[in-house]
């Protein structure tokens, strides 16, 4: 709702109230609407103030809203009247003016924000453009350039720097709405036609052809596939080209689109899915509003290889003091300048001083003793890692919270190293660590809800999305990738190449696809691990046997590239080619083709032609069908937590909205269908085995995603 309220004796004050962001939903426009009407009818007003209540302008539309019937005062008609009001209107802006809430200022006569404010059209985020005006208002206020940049990326700007465009009119650093009931008063019975910003020509520079021509260029590189960016630089060109009334129209037909396609609907989930991870929960019923983190103030990092380094950066750019361990004075100084070098960069970035201060470097584990919280982050190897748990259970002063950076080791087994294993959690960053968003923070056994809690937290601190998941094989993410990882070099062997299938996945949104990406991370890292469990073995014989291991199908082919120290892009070849080590522009290669060639005449294997459905359904629906495990499992508390560790870990395209909510736009019972399909085509491949959790959710008619955790509850408590 909206409170209206009658100040200095001639200011109608109109006080949004819709907690906790003040969204415009249909309660709080009702009461917009009446009480400018209030306001314009009552003699001694004015002029009127709009603010928000509690500090905050508005959050923009109810995003709760879109999924249903829209009821209430439509917001294009009510930002049309309070522009075209007899009386000034000053927006008064504390905190946030976003999305519809920016839209609502830019239709007041005015805009006064508070010097700590933000502001900004996030729209395109959901998969939708400022579809309440802002996309013809915005860019004839502030001008083309500027416009685009702010509704093709939805980033939110300073009061500053919307000052600097001419976005707002005055900032101040006293109370902003007693700072605009002055403004308010003064500015009483003044004309107001030029005021008015749908009269304003819009402002274009000369090329403004060839800008369109290169942002659209831009857009269609980086969206990955999303439709929402691209209908937001047309409905930009619009204003730019068209009267302010059919430029309106044009934003009412891309809106349509926008609000019709799957994109939007998955853009949404996503939001709230984002918002869903935090509030997370243990099997034991622990969970995020009952377990109380502790404060962290001094940290410790150990192994400074490329993770320990991005967490050091990391921890280091959030405040945190950090010592950081490396036994080894050659490497141990290598790391130190490069270490100061990424934060050097950052901070440039930034425009602050590089936090070099805040880091202690030191050969000796024994420099750890006074720290709150260890993240280990030795080489992937289990007897090295135990020794560092034991080593760090004897140094650390009682308390120290002892996490490693294991991508998918067993985090039991390193707590059983200490003396106190229920201070011992996982948390897996993914490289770049100071710059990736995602932190998986696993939880074993031992691990108590304060260890989660603190670990959760100073994910948060970092600027991370974290989300909590149980001790399995891999957690979540690496978990899920293997069978994806798996049917790609099936593909292979049956006939594909990695150039095809990496572009039908790059087709359909990843930023990379599976072989680049392998060649990334480095070829090696799998095989060390495949060679631990003893699934690679050097000159196995040729036949079935080498492509049947351990009683399932086996493709040896990463194996054998690695044989041949094709370990990726820093040795320059791999699954593609590359001019020179370390170089990322990859190419094909004809030797890869050859030895591929030779590889299936060696295992009588007939090359066939292999479409891009199947591509897809294979690479995707065998992932989907681990989530589906892993949901049975206990390891994920919800769908939202595997797919907010896909879209910030692994670049499943957002707009997709996840590998779990992905299945529900193509229909769980088609899913289960392919699945089947495939396994009985290739029985020896456990993973294309449809799971319980799928069957069962088909058989109970394929519930929203919301409802998922109820089909989970009752099948966790029939196991
Ligand atoms: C033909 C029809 C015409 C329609 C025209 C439509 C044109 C306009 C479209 C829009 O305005 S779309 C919305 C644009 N706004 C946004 O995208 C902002 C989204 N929100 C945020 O970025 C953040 O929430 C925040 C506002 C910066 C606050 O961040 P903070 O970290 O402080 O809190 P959160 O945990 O993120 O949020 C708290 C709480 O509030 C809920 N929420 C936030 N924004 C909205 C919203 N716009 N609508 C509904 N709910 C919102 C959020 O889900 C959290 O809820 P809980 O998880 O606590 O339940």
């Amino acid at each position: 709702m909206a409170q209206y309220t009658r100040v200095s004796g001639s200011v109608g004050l109109i006080t949004l109230q819709s907690p906790p962001v003040n969204a415009l939903s249909a309660a709080v426009r009702q009461g917009i609407v009446d009480s400018m009407q209030r306001a314009l009818s009552e003699p001694e007003v004015k002029s009127v103030v709009i603010c928000g209540q509690n500090g905050i302008f508005s959050g923009g539309a109810d995003i709760k809203e879109f999924g249903g019937q829209m009821s209430g005062p439509p917001l294009i008609p009510m930002i049309h009247a309070i522009e075209a009001a007899s009386k000034p209107v000053v927006a008064a802006i504390e905190g946030i003016a976003l999305g519809g809430g920016l839209e609502l200022a830019l239709g007041c006569h005015y805009r006064i924000a508070h010097s700590k404010a933000r502001v900004g059209l996030p729209e395109v985020t959901l998969g939708l453009l400022p579809g309440a005006g802002g996309s013809q208002r915005l860019p004839r206020l502030i001008g083309v350039p500027a416009a685009l940049d702010l509704i093709t990326t939805g980033r939110y700007v300073t009061a500053a720097e919307a000052l600097k465009f001419g976005l707002v009119d005055q900032i101040t650093d006293h109370n902003t709405v007693n700072v605009a009931v002055k403004f308010a008063q003064r500015v009483a019975g003044q004309p107001l036609d030029a005021r008015r910003i749908s009269t304003y020509p819009c402002l274009c520079p000369p090329d403004v052809d060839v800008l369109f021509e290169e942002v659209m260029q831009r857009v269609r590189r980086t969206a990955r596939g999303a439709i929402a960016p691209i209908a937001c630089v047309q409905a930009v060109r619009a204003a730019a080209t068209l009267p302010y009334n059919q430029g309106m129209e044009r934003e009412r037909e891309l809106m349509a689109t926008l609000f019709t396609s799957g994109q939007t609907r998955a853009l949404q989930y996503f939001f709230f899915a984002q918002r869903a991870v935090g509030r997370w929960s243990m099997p034991s019923g622990a969970r995020w509003d009952t377990s109380k983190p502790r404060p962290v103030h001094k940290a410790a990092v150990i192994g400074l290889g490329t993770m320990g380094r991005g967490i050091t950066v990391a921890l280091a750019q959030a405040g945190f003091s950090v010592v950081a361990v490396e036994t080894q004075e050659k490497q141990l100084m290598e790391a130190k300048q490069a270490i100061s070098g990424m934060l050097e960069r950052g901070a440039k970035r930034r425009g602050v001083a590089p936090a070099l201060d805040k880091i202690n470097y030191g050969c000796n584990i024994q420099s750890v003793a006074d720290v709150d919280l260890v993240i280990e982050a030795v080489f992937e190897d289990m007897a090295l890692k135990k020794k560092v748990f034991q080593q760090l259970s004897a140094v650390c002063k009682p308390g120290t919270f002892l996490c490693s950076n294991t991508s998918g080791l067993d985090i039991d087994q390193l707590a059983c190293q200490t003396r106190n294993p229920e201070l011992v959690v996982g948390m897996h960053f993914f490289a770049p660590a100071h710059v990736m968003k995602l932190l998986e923070v696993v939880y074993g056994p031992k691990s108590s809800p304060l260890a989660v809690a603190t670990a959760m937290q100073l994910g948060k601190k970092i600027g991370k999305v974290s989300v909590a998941v149980g001790n399995c094989r891999g957690f979540v993410g690496n978990r899920m990738l293997k069978p994806y990882l798996e049917q790609a070099l099936f593909l292979l062997e049956e006939g594909a190449t990695p150039e095809f299938v990496d572009q039908v996945l790059e087709e359909f949104g990843f930023a990379m696809g599976v072989f680049r990406m392998s060649d990334l991370s480095g070829l090696d890292v799998g095989w060390k691990v495949r060679m631990a469990d003893g699934l690679a073995v050097p000159n196995p014989t040729t036949g079935q046997a080498t492509r049947l291991r351990q009683g399932r199908r086996y493709s040896p082919l990463g194996d054998l590239l690695c044989e041949q120290g094709r370990f990726g892009q820093k040795t320059g070849r791999g699954w593609y080619q590359y001019n020179k080590p370390g170089s990322q522009v990859a190419k094909p290669d004809p030797w890869l083709h050859s030895f591929l060639d030779e590889y299936r005449a060696r295992h009588t294997l007939v090359a066939r032609r292999i479409d891009h459905q199947e591509v897809l359904e294979r690479c995707l629906y065998s992932m989907i069908n681990e989530g589906f495990r892993i949901l049975e499992d206990g390891i994920a508390a919800g769908p939202e937590d595997i797919d907010v560790i896909y879209v910030f870990g692994y670049s499943w395209p957002r707009h997709r909205g996840g590998p779990m909510f992905y299945a529900t736009t193509v229909g769980l019972n088609k899913v289960l269908e392919r699945l089947e399909h495939y396994h009985q085509a290739h029985p020896d491949v456990p993973s294309l085995q449809p799971c319980d959790l799928l069957r069962k959710l088909v058989g109970s008619g394929s519930p929203p995603i919301q409802k998922w955790r109820e089909v989970i509850k009752k099948v966790r408590s029939q196991l």
